[in-house]
């Protein structure tokens, strides 16, 4: 009996339609047997009263009414549970939209669990006649898909089982690259195939791990489908615990997350008081029931919702599994979330390696969290095959992204020989990091987004200062309240190079409600990262940038109270990096920062003409002009910006030479 009670928990958790499909199929019994008996009722009453025109005996009447009835009954019964494979069908679909995962226990034939893309389509239906029922399903419910794109999926299902069927843990490079250029297309194929490359690739491209991700987390690699989202926010009404934000800005953070993932739709959005965040239920047992009422009122109502996001950080293992359980859909968080927009958003190889590590400790907490709370059943728990396939995952990962860090104080070394200040621009996700870069370097080819953590990349931008010295802007990713340490600590190396920069530039949205309580987080995780530096976040490193100024010229209530916050008399510089309002001014700020931090000084050296010396001024500092001296036609006036200890060896080289010589 408990056997059986265990079964059907498991398949609950794997199929989140089962319920209510096991509901249903009991109705369509009943509603069977009640059409088999009304029916014998039925036909034999009507025969009793067309006695006179039916000269046969009561067993006729009686074999007639029960051949109608079950005829009757069976065709009832067969549709009703039609009907039922098709709703959990549907049900199946919406649920494994986030999950690409496949059964484990697929019949073998066409599934395997290598298989991704059209994984969902093969778990929600029966496989044993060769993929011709899911075949059927695909082009009914696509039905702007045709037959060919059907078979191009089936073979590249075929094609990945073959080829990633030797485990990318055992080595076999071939399998490897082909594994690659499957799974990316003939374009990446020209890519270096060197082994390092490969292997980073495997390790982002690692199918079983993806199974294991997508049902903790809900995530996915390829978004492709339209997701409808309820969203919920949860916040303390009071107490200590209560957040310093206003929770409608938190809902509308909640909400801009969400606008971040394309093709993601809100349907819902609510803010709910709680008690507390951390009750199994989350919401009080009123309140929750008003939630299902809410969702399932919705869904009836033709809103086809996908998804609850909960905007909380982390949900445990515990509440997410209950919340499932009563909304009937998958529950993310605000964690998961984050990290579905950072794979959609990495770009390069270190982002996408720095965001397969940042999801690991959130997979272990919901393991953790799963074998505290429960016996061990359930969706994502893992086997110890499962587990090794983790930690050995964690290793490699943590060895690649040591590698790319090395590469990159390699690079910062050779910038560092090369002498161009470094300026680093910081601030909330969203503030206009990289417009502001655009606007102070002009390069076209920076696009700033409308979306949060659109960058996650470390990038160098060149500039020119007035004195055209050239700096190198760093663009950074931003910076996000209530978001789980575990998940930012991955990019805290990124950010290494803003740490180590001349001169800091911290960007704030004027425009956003919540503009200084987000300056204050942004200092806040600054002041933490630099007690881990080298150096100290001291105030004539910083430049203060108050951006989107068009936004609000005309709230003056707005400016003068970002202006007052500024702290040590540190001006707040307004620019709008759209208009361009205020950006010359700021350059000349930069320069004067630039100049004080590193020592540097403006200067015009008299040099003989065709001397050594103009050579080396043009190797060893930033000349910005020469002229010719009105005073002696033998010499050349030379404008340059050039660090103490460069002048110091200027002297040393050819002036103490001249004066010996
Ligand atoms: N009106 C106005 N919009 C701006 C200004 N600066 C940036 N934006 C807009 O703000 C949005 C975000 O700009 P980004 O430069 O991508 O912001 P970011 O700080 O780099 O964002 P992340 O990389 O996601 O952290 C874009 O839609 C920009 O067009 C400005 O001065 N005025
Ligand atoms: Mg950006």
């Amino acid at each position: 009996m408990n056997d059986i009670r265990l079964l059907k928990d498991q398949q609950r958790d794997k199929h989140p339609g089962f319920d209510s499909y096991i509901e249903c199929s009991t109705r369509s019994l009943f509603t069977g047997l009640a059409t088999f008996s009304l029916g014998f009722a039925g036909v034999y009453f009507l025969q009793q009263v067309g006695q006179r025109y039916l000269p046969y005996t009561k067993k006729g009447n009686i074999l007639v009414a029960a051949i109608v009835s079950t005829v009757a009954s069976y065709k009832v019964t067969s549709d009703r549970m039609r009907a039922c494979q098709a709703r959990w069908m549907a049900v199946e679909d919406k649920y494994s939209v986030l999950q690409e995962t496949l059964d484990t226990a697929a019949p073998e034939g066409v599934a395997s669990k290598e298989v991704g893309t059209i994984g969902m389509l093969f778990r929600a239906v029966d496989l044993r006649n060769g993929g011709e029922t899911v075949r059927q399903h695909y082009i009914k419910t696509n039905p702007t898909d045709n037959l060919l794109k059907w078979q191009q999926l089936t073979q590249f299902c075929f094609y990945r089982r073959k080829y990633t069927d030797s485990s990318k843990y055992k080595g076999g490079k071939v399998a490897g690259q082909r594994h690659r250029a499957i799974n990316n297309g003939p374009e990446d194929t020209d890519e270096s195939c060197s082994e390092e490359s490969i292997e980073r690739s495997e390790l982002i491209d690692d199918r079983e791990y993806d199974s294991v991700a997508s049902s903790a987390m809900h995530v996915t690699k390829r978004i492709q489908n339209v997701q409808h989202v309820a969203i919920i926010q949860p916040y303390i009404k009071w107490g200590p615990r209560k957040s310093t934000t206003k929770p409608e800005l938190l809902q509308q953070e909640a909400e801009a997350l969400v606008r971040s993932l394309p093709k993601w739709n809100i349907e819902l959005s609510l803010k709910i008081p709680v008690d507390t965040l951390d009750k199994r239920q989350l919401f009080g047992t009123g309140k929750l029931e008003e939630l299902k009422e809410m969702l399932r009122a919705r869904q009836e109502a033709g809103t086809p919702l996908t998804c609850v996001f909960i905007s909380k950080g982390t949900l445990s293992y515990g509440q997410k599994h209950t919340l499932e359980q009563a909304f009937r859909l998958p529950v993310m968080d605000r964690y998961s979330i984050v990290v579905q927009i950072l794979r959609l958003h990495a770009v390069s190889m270190e982002a996408k390696l720095q965001v397969a590590l940042a999801e690991l400790p959130y997979i272990w907490s919901q393991v953790k969290d799963q074998e505290g709370s429960s016996k061990g059943s359930g969706r994502i728990f893992l086997s110890d095959s499962q587990r090794q396939m983790l930690q050995l995952r964690e290793r490699k990962l943590r060895h690649e992204l040591a590698m790319i860090r090395s590469h990159r104080e390699l690079l910062r070394n050779r910038r560092r020989q090369k002498n161009f200040p470094v300026v680093a621009v910081v601030g909330y996700t969203n503030a206009g990091k990289t417009s502001l870069i655009k606007a102070l370097t002009e390069e076209a080819s920076l696009q700033p987004r409308d979306q949060l953590f659109a960058t996650l990349d470390v990038t160098a931008h060149a500039g020119r200062l007035p004195c055209k010295l050239e700096v190198l802007y760093m663009d950074t990713v931003g910076f996000m309240a209530d978001i789980p340490t575990g998940l930012i600590e991955c990019f805290v190396a990124t950010l290494e190079d803003a740490m180590l920069a001349d001169v800091i530039v911290h960007v704030q949205d004027l425009a956003h409600e919540n503009c200084t309580e987000q300056k204050a987080h942004v200092e806040r995780t600054l002041r933490t990262l630099m007690r881990n530096g080298e150096r100290s976040l001291a105030p004539e490193r910083i430049i203060n940038v108050g951006n989107k100024v068009d936004l609000v010229e005309d709230r003056q209530e707005v400016i003068t109270g970002a202006v007052s916050e500024t702290p040590n008399g540190g001006r707040l510089h307004l620019v709008s990096s759209k208009t361009l309002h205020g950006i010359h001014e700021l350059l000349l700020e930069v320069e004067r920062k630039v100049l004080q931090v590193t020592g540097r000084q403006r200067m015009v050296i008299k040099v003989p003409m065709g001397g050594q010396e103009v050579a080396w001024l043009y190797k060893n500092a930033a000349v910005t002009e020469t002229a010719a001296d009105p005073a002696n036609a033998e010499r050349l006036l030379v404008s340059a910006v050039i660090t103490e200890a460069k002048l110091q060896q200027f002297r040393h080289l050819f002036v103490r030479n001249r004066a010996t010589g």
